[in-house]
């Protein structure tokens, strides 16, 4: 396109561009191999100082703009090293349609730890093969995505992630500059967040192009999955042809560029970093990205590490620390690292009072209430005009018509946010980010549901809050305060009275349980206000007895609510199933929940419940531990993914060995032999998953002694795996049904199945449906069916059997079915 890529640089193998310019720096005789042209040769060099140069003042730049967090924050004092975990999705084929949150699998809490990843294994291959060139990284609000981002930004400039030479950080925010006046030169070196200016722009993009592999762009300020989906859907072919007319040119949009980059068109080689909300429709990406990482939250140790940055005296540290302790709520929101930062503001003002939030509507009262030190009810009142019309509108941008005195109130309370782009600013925003649940800068459309929850539960929660402290923030008389508030109540309460408790599904309930919890107004003291408390045990009285959460992420504050909720409901005498299962619940969580005495059964992911069991044993809680045991439930189980099968393994590991009954077996039988000993039933692997989590399950299946149903349909077995289930299936007495169809199993797997299938005497349903089975092994299995006495049924079709044949041998033997 006109730039002209100098041969060294293009060329540079593995070490970094700095290297290759150290080289170009050195005396002429010992300089690289370049054309015998010696004016080729000097201009190189003095090319190769001018992008030596930009790098280190880009990384100065850098080094210096990503240490501010926040107000009083930065990086080197404040940052925590939170974990990113390496999240799977399921490839069903069918995802194009599907939603990347219910796409994502919710992995357990054991096997996340072992998908946790350093910052410098993320552009790695977690087997160390192909780097990841197009990564997405997931986290709610205000989980620390961007500041994740900053983090890369700066151990980049201090050399760490020696990989890339050039990191340009594109913001969503940009978006909003519609004029056609830019090419990829100036969006990468002009409008890329803490680019420095730079002096010599051609030799710096010529070098970009040259070596692609060396560039890594990230895309931050984007709230949802959908702005890149519509970003991702121009089409690729315009795209290519009016760049390639002329990319010099400066008559793009920012947004054609990004969508550009985004489609490989422009900088095909580079890697792409893209930060976002894991909400919404992602088929386009789903195609494209080849990482999906995601923000972990603090774990309890991280909290602590972040109070003890940010209270660097000692004894206010301690006394903090002792608040937060006796503040479990408090302590659980501080999972996300945002309302951690909030908790801390609201801690340090408290000054060891005893009078914290119990809320989440409380806790972001407070917060307001502190940026509010003067009385300013007026400007804040229009302020929250402005950001109810925000959520409505769900945009972010504050309108243009705002008065001057209101922008410069938001901007000095902290309110509002104003965001630099390069040598741009777009207009002043974010004044959502105090409850640090901000939403983009998009024109008008459907609210996002994460804002509309949040916004929901702090409507319910103020209603209900302490009516004293809301005074600071309204300019109503008393009397028609209370009037409007009890009007509202009233309205709440008869809505969350009315609902149809078995239609909710598995997100409203937890919504439900969130929305009661903050109108439960709590005292200092822990007593409840009376009022509002009846709206819990409403709920806790009506919910289902078989409870679900399966696929809904559970948080730690999310299982507060929910805890709070069946708590309550023991006082009622209701008992409840939980179905935990693909919720991601920490075993923490799981803990809290089982050791509940109402629960009369739970799911969950096997591999946290014996990570469960094993504390339970460690810390000598007995009575925990037996109830652990005995309310767990797995039939029946399917396994979806491969670590199912392992986690099975493990449990039958613990059943064959007896390694939980030891201190119990003497006078009951041990606890696992009731689980191993239900009817279990591994399916659903798939065709992907099959030929992975196979072998694993011909190994545990001896364990396996009493199950009866066994469903491996399409799992890709072959004539391999059928000869390795014959041999576990002379375990398996039990067995009632089996069903191996659409497996490619041909004769000579079918010839070593029948031999096995002799010996199981309550078998009386098989499927070998469509294999690859032929008359010969038709007829082998045909041979046996007289000493399958308690066989009912066999679904035998498969292609390569003559009709003729399967007729014949279904004449002499009716229990096999021909469709
Ligand atoms: N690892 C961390 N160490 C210390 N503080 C953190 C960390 N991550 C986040 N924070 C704090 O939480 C606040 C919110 O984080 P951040 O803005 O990075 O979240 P986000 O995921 O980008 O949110 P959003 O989706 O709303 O943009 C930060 O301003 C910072 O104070």
């Amino acid at each position: 396109d006109g730039a002209v890529a100098p041969v060294q640089m293009s060329s540079s193998p593995s070490g970094s561009l700095s290297d290759t310019a150290n080289k170009a720096m050195s005396p002429p005789c010992t300089a690289p191999l370049s054309p015998s042209n010696g004016v080729y040769q000097y201009l190189s060099h003095f090319f190769l100082l001018a992008v030596k140069d930009y790098i280190q003042e880009a990384k100065a730049h850098m080094s210096q703009a990503c240490q501010v967090l926040e107000e009083g924050l930065n990086l080197t004092a404040n940052y925590v090293d939170m974990q990113v975990s390496q999240r799977e999705i399921f490839r069903s084929g069918k995802s194009a349609t599907k939603c990347l949150d219910k796409e994502l699998v919710n992995m357990g809490d054991t096997d996340q730890k072992k998908s946790l990843l350093g910052q410098s294994q993320i552009f790695e291959d977690s087997n160390g093969d192909k780097p990841k060139r197009y990564i997405l990284l997931l986290g709610n609000a205000g989980m620390g995505k961007t500041t994740l981002i900053r983090k890369l930004c700066f151990d980049w400039s201090r050399d760490c992630v020696p990989q890339f030479d050039f990191v340009f950080l594109l913001d969503g925010k940009a978006l909003s500059l519609t004029e056609a006046t830019y090419n990829l030169q100036t969006l990468l070196l002009n409008l890329s967040s803490f680019a420095p200016s730079c002096t010599d722009p051609e030799a710096v993009y010529a070098q970009i192009l040259a070596d692609p592999k060396r560039v890594l762009i990230i895309f931050d300020g984007f709230d949802e999955l959908r702005d890149y989906e519509i970003l991702l859907q121009t089409q690729e072919k315009d795209l290519t042809a009016s760049l390639q007319k002329n990319s010099k040119a400066q008559n793009y949009t920012v947004k054609r560029l990004y969508s550009a980059i985004l489609q490989r068109v422009l900088l095909p080689g580079c890697t792409l970093l893209l930060s976002t909300r894991p909400r919404g429709t992602a088929s386009q990406l789903l195609r494209r990205v080849d990482s999906f990482l995601e923000l972990c939250g603090f774990t309890p140790t991280d909290v602590e590490t972040y109070l003890s940055q940010y209270f660097t005296d000692p004894d206010v540290k301690a006394s903090a620390l002792d608040c937060l302790k006796n503040c479990s709520y408090l302590n659980l929101l501080c999972w996300n690292p945002g309302l951690c930062r909030l908790v801390c503001l609201v801690l340090e003002q408290s000054k060891g009072s005893v009078d914290l939030p119990r809320t989440l509507t409380g806790l972001c009262h407070q917060v307001l209430c502190i940026k509010m030190k003067k009385d300013c009810k007026k400007l804040l009142l229009q302020l929250s005009a402005l950001a109810w019309e925000g959520v409505k509108a769900n945009s972010s941008i504050v309108p243009t018509a705002t008065s001057a005195k209101l922008k410069a109130f938001g901007l000095r309370k902290g309110l509002f946010l104003s965001h630099p782009l390069g040598t741009k600013t777009v207009s002043d925003r974010n004044f959502l980010q105090t409850l640090p649940f901000q939403s983009g800068p998009k024109g008008r459309r459907r609210p996002q549901r994460e804002e509309l929850e949040l916004t929901q539960r702090f409507a319910v929660g103020l209603l209900f809050h302490k009516r004293t402290e809301l005074h600071r923030l309204h300019s109503h008389p008393d009397t028609a305060f209370r009037d409007m508030l009890i009007s509202k109540q009233t309205l709440v309460k008869k809505h969350l009275e009315g609902l149809s408790h078995s239609d909710l599904t598995a997100a409203q309930i937890l919504e439900a349980c969130h929305y009661v919890y903050e109108a439960s107004l709590t005292h200092a003291d822990g007593s409840r206000d009376s009022g509002s408390t009846h709206l819990v045990t409403h709920l806790a009285v009506h919910l289902p007895e078989v409870l679900t959460f399966h696929g809904v992420p559970l948080n730690p504050p999310d299982v507060f609510t929910v805890q709070n909720v069946l708590r309550t409901g023991a006082a009622k005498g209701r008992s409840f199933c939980l179905d935990l299962e693909d919720s991601g619940i920490r075993v923490s969580g799981l803990r809290a929940l089982v050791g509940l005495s109402n629960i009369n059964t739970y799911r969950a992911c096997i591999a946290d419940v014996i990570a469960l069991w094993e504390q339970l044993e460690q810390s000598d809680e007995e009575g925990q531990l037996e109830g652990a045991v005995s309310k767990f439930k797995i039939h029946p189980l399917k396994a979806t993914q491969v670590c199912h099968i392992e986690h099975l393994a493990k449990l039958v590991n613990i059943h064959v060995h007896r390694k939980l009954s030891d201190r119990y077996d003497t006078t009951q039988p041990p606890y696992t032999d009731r689980l191993i000993h239900s009817n279990i039933l591994p399916s659903v692997l798939g065709p992907e998953k099959g030929p992975l989590g196979l072998p694993k399950l011909w190994e545990l299946l001896s364990g396996l002694q009493n199950l009866q149903h066994l469903d491996l349909e399409n799992s890709k077995i072959g004539d391999k795996g059928a000869e390795k289930l014959s041999s576990a299936l002379a375990s398996l007495g039990s067995l009632e049904i089996l069903n191996l169809s659409q497996n490619s199993i041909g004769d000579v797997g079918v010839k070593k199945l029948t031999k096995a299938l002799t010996d199981l005497p309550k078998l009386h349903c098989l499927s070998l449906y469509s294999n690859v089975i032929s008359d010969e092994g038709a007829e082998s299995l045909a041979a046996v069916l007289p000493h399958m006495a308690s066989l009912t049924d066999l679904e035998m079709w498969n292609q390569c059997i003559p009709y003729g044949a399967l007729e014949r041998l279904q004449h002499q033997d009716s229990r096999i079915l021909c469709n």
